[in-house]
């Protein structure tokens, strides 16, 4: 399990440890694991050390000082260190270290498209307001010391200013911002330099779970399995216009595995499914969990079933048409939410879904979702009282008392129409056959599963969301054979 944890996290982690003295020694360790990951990626892009040229932008808090204590790491090893003042002032101790190693000191107008690497160090975990970049991204390596400077570390936020980095060095523990929004876009590759706050650390803010823990997750075949007591799907799904998203819906839950699934269709969908998949039975029955909404309009035997699915207290996914009417088909069902129902929006179905719920309350746009995705997803998780499974680059995955996972394995080429479709078949299966698990861990195990088919799908050239069925069996049978 890889945890990440909000900047204001990691600051009252290290406040007792300040309290002791223990500040230099802290910024010690971090500017010790700057100087070294900044060495490995010159050996690595320039194939030396020595002789290269190494820039850093520092501003004048803590952050500017583990740049200027790394550089004059990096001077006594026979680099070139200059450094801009980004606010004219900075750490005092630092810039001592840096200027007895020989660093030099440039002005703000200087180009720094000449170094080999430049360290990005204006602003770390102390950053709040507006950024505005002292420099223009130079054409250089970037390392971002920490985070990138004027990116939120709670949540991912960014403003136009702040510079993608090559290589984020974060220290005592990875960020949350790091991981969702444009944090994950703009951080690059992120190391994580041990600095001793692991006993001071809280429960994490955000968790990702990682091969081993997918592989823990997923159901093991047991020998005395029957189809029934495998566990059964029912889907609902497909309409005259749509009627591809109940196809698609079945293959990703037969992919993921499951003893049988049942679909509500109207008549030509449900035939079109049973020509695609003959295994797939047509009509009522018994189920131990639903896979609602990809694809309906306005047939009224899918809406009773929908609204009695709610209803059945066995766990359900809402997705796509499924969510507009959520909270209305909810009441009418007569239940009460629970963290058994996943509901799948993208970004834009999220703002849908907030902006249709009574009681007030702030509705988002769209790009506000996409720009703090982990705030609003644990908001809707809160305010619904059901998981939510918000799709993005990063799929974050929320349950109502605030646990969070949040899973990248995917690639760009699952952006396109159908493949949401494919996930909600393979999280119905999973919360049909799983036990013992908690929905927001299979919601985390169904991103992890479609992101990897993705992923795997791609190695041989685009594809549309009908490919990627057997991209899911693999990357089921990868996890399995560990
Ligand atoms: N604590 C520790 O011991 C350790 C900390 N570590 C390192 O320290 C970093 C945190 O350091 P930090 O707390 O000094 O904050 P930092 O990010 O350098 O900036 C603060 C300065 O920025 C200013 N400022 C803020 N917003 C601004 C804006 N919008 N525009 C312009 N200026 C703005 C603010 O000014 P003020 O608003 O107070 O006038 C203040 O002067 C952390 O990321 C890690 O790298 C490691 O060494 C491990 C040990
Ligand atoms: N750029 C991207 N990188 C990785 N995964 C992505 C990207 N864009 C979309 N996805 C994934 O693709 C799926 C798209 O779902 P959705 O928009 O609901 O499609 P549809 O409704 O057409 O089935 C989601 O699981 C999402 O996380």
């Amino acid at each position: 399990m890889r945890p990440a944890y909000t900047g204001s996290q990691v600051r009252a982690a290290e406040a007792p440890l300040l309290e002791e003295g223990q500040g230099p020694a802290l910024m010690a360790r971090a500017a010790r694991g700057l100087e070294l990951a900044v060495a490995r990626d010159l050996k690595s892009t320039r194939g030396r050390v020595h002789g290269t040229h190494v820039a850093a932008v520092v501003g004048k808090g803590n952050n500017g000082g583990d740049a200027l204590f790394a550089l004059a790491g990096l001077a006594r090893r026979g680099v070139r260190a200059t450094a801009v003042l980004a606010h004219g002032a900075a750490h005092p101790a630092a810039l001592e270290a840096f200027g007895r190693a020989g660093g030099r000191l440039a002005e703000p107008g200087d180009s720094l498209d000449h170094a080999d690497a430049v360290i990005d160090a204006v602003l770390g975990t102390g950053f709040s307001g507006v950024f505005r970049a002292p420099h223009p991204r130079p054409d250089a390596r970037v390392i971002a010391c920490d985070v990138p400077s004027g990116l939120n570390a709670d949540t991912g936020a960014a403003g136009p200013e702040v510079w993608r980095a090559d290589v984020t060095v974060t220290f005592g523990a990875l960020k949350s911002g790091l991981v969702v929004g444009r944090g994950r876009e703009l951080a690059g590759e992120v190391e994580v330099v041990d600095i001793g706050l692991g006993p001071h650390l809280p429960d994490p803010d955000v968790r990702s779970l990682e091969p081993d823990d997918a592989a823990r997750l997923l159901p093991a075949p047991r020998p005395d399995w029957h189809k029934y007591s495998r566990g059964v799907l029912g889907v609902v799904a497909g309409s005259r216009e749509y009627p591809g998203a109940a196809v698609l819906t079945v293959a990703g839950a037969l992919a993921a595995g499951v003893g049988m699934v049942r679909v509500l269709a109207p008549e030509r969908v449900r035939d079109l499914v049973l020509a695609a998949h003959p295994e797939a039975v047509g009509g009522a029955g018994r189920v131990q969990a639903w896979a609602v909404g990809p694809g309906i309009a306005d047939d009224a035997d899918q809406h009773r079933a929908l609204q009695s699915s709610l209803a059945s207290g066995l766990p359900v996914v809402v997705d796509a048409s499924g969510l507009g009417g959520w909270a209305a088909d909810l009441e009418a069902s007569g239940a009460g939410p629970d963290e058994r129902m996943v509901l799948t929006p993208h970004a834009g179905e999220l703002a849908a879904l907030l902006g249709s719920l009574a009681g007030g309350g702030v509705a988002p746009e769209r790009e506000d979702i996409e720009a703090e995705p982990l705030r609003w997803a644990r908001g809707a998780a809160r305010r619904c009282g059901t998981t939510v499974l918000l799709k993005g680059a990063a799929t974050v995955c929320a349950a109502p008392d605030g646990t969070v996972f949040v899973q990248s394995q995917g690639h760009p080429y699952l952006a396109t129409a159908g493949s949401g479709d494919t996930l909600t078949g393979i999280l119905g299966a999973l919360l049909a056959t799983a036990s013992g698990a908690r929905p927001v861990e299979l919601a985390a195990l169904a991103a992890f599963v479609h992101g990897s088919a993705g992923r795997i799908a791609a190695e041989g050239g685009p594809y549309g969301a009908g490919q990627l069925a057997g991209a899911v069996r693999e990357a089921v049978a990868r996890l399995q054979r560990g």
